[in-house]
């Protein structure tokens, strides 16, 4: 396989970008994209639990006319499917950040970006023409995050997403083997230069030094005071965490950071009925494992409003930066089409429990 357009699923772009990663980058960064923590159970368990579910078609239905259009937090998407924010583009393709945001306004879709890009926010949003949400991890010092917060949405941010999931940075044991070498030319813009007396730290220890290990509810009061944006917690796996995003006015975003961080945890598939029955008026994202359209059917027949890809995304830019990405989003889009098809669903707003039957 030579160009991304030539894969037909995302098994093979996934084998195209993998293959690219490892004659352009040093061999940590595969590990970094591919691993998860400790024996890596919840990572093989995100690409196991959709098909634990099967799917109950309807027959004798007029689907000439698919409609697989969504809407999520006011903006409409042309398929239910988002870029969920990953660190470190620039590792993947040389145009980074910016060629994953102008694929996903390309298609209609919607990007998440990090707080570890390696794209200026202000970059990014120009080639985002809107679709984009900015993830925060919220730093020690909080003048930063404020810094930050402020600029995405002064950019044209259209949400705010807190990753809630990694107060600490999880046991990612190939990483512990092969520390992630980068390029020392890689821009962090949101990062900054290193602090003096952190020199020995590895790359994920520097990064999750900065991070705020007091974070708590309380807090999120704090940041709803310094923007006007809507808030998305990311990484909330129960009924009880989702309550409380309720409680405080937040969206939720089911997620286990697709296995790289509490080896063990629940994946998504397995909690999104019990969170999206206490999210009551809050919007219900997910991610995790997401390969295939079946798989976006089965999340939305779940009660999810959208889905987000991780390490999806990141084998598209790999694979042929921008076009890469495009096709990525397009052949999950082709596939949800021609599954809701077979299904005999001609809209989202079809699609729920009675799709589904557990194994
Ligand atoms: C290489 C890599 C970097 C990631 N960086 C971030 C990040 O900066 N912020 C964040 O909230 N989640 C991050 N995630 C987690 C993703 O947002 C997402 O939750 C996860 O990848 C979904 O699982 P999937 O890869 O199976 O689709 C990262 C994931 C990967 C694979
Ligand atoms: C917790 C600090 C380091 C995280 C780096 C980015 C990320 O989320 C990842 O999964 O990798």
């Amino acid at each position: 396989m030579e160009h991304p357009t030539d894969c037909l699923n995302l098994r093979e772009l996934e084998l195209l970008g993998r293959q690219r990663l490892a004659d352009s980058a040093h061999p940590s960064v595969v590990d970094y994209y591919l691993g998860g923590a400790g024996d890596e159970r919840t990572l093989r368990g995100n690409r196991e639990a959709w098909a634990e579910w099967r799917l109950r078609p309807r027959m004798l239905v007029d689907i000439t006319e698919v409609d697989t259009s969504a809407s999520v937090l006011g903006l409409t998407l042309s398929s239910p499917v988002g870029i969920a924010p990953s660190a470190m583009h620039g590792l993947a393709h040389p145009e980074g950040e910016c060629a994953t945001a102008a694929a996903a306004a390309e298609a209609g879709s919607l990007m998440t970006l990090s707080t570890l890009s390696t794209r200026t926010l202000e970059d990014v949003a120009a080639a985002a023409q809107g679709r984009w949400w900015f993830q925060l991890y919220l730093y020690r010092d909080r003048e930063v995050s404020r810094a930050l917060v402020q600029r995405a949405e002064a950019a044209g941010a259209r949400a705010l997403v807190l990753t809630v999931d990694a107060p600490l940075v999880g046991r990612r044991e190939a990483l512990l083997r092969r520390p992630l070498q980068l390029p020392p030319d890689l821009p962090l813009p949101n990062v900054g230069p290193r602090t003096p007396g952190t020199e020995s730290l590895t790359h994920m220890q520097y990064f999750d030094s900065l991070l705020d290990t007091a974070l708590t509810w309380r807090d999120l009061e704090w940041l709803q005071g310094i923007t006007r944006l809507p808030l998305v917690l990311k990484g909330i796996l129960t009924a009880e965490d989702a309550a409380l995003a309720r409680e405080h006015g937040a969206h939720i975003w089911v997620s286990n950071h697709g296995g790289r961080q509490l080896d063990g945890a629940v994946t998504a598939p397995e909690v999104l009925g019990e969170v999206v029955a206490a999210a009551g008026d809050r919007e219900v994202y997910v991610d995790g494992g997401v390969t295939r359209g079946g798989d976006v059917l089965r999340a939305l027949a779940l009660g999810a409003r959208a889905v987000f890809l991780g390490r999806a995304a990141l084998w598209g830019l790999a694979a042929g930066g921008q076009a890469g990405v495009a096709h990525t989003l397009k052949l999950l889009h082709e596939e949800l089409a021609l599954d809701m098809a077979l299904c005999g669903k001609t809209a989202l707003d079809q699609l729920g429990p009675d799709l589904l039957h557990r194994r």
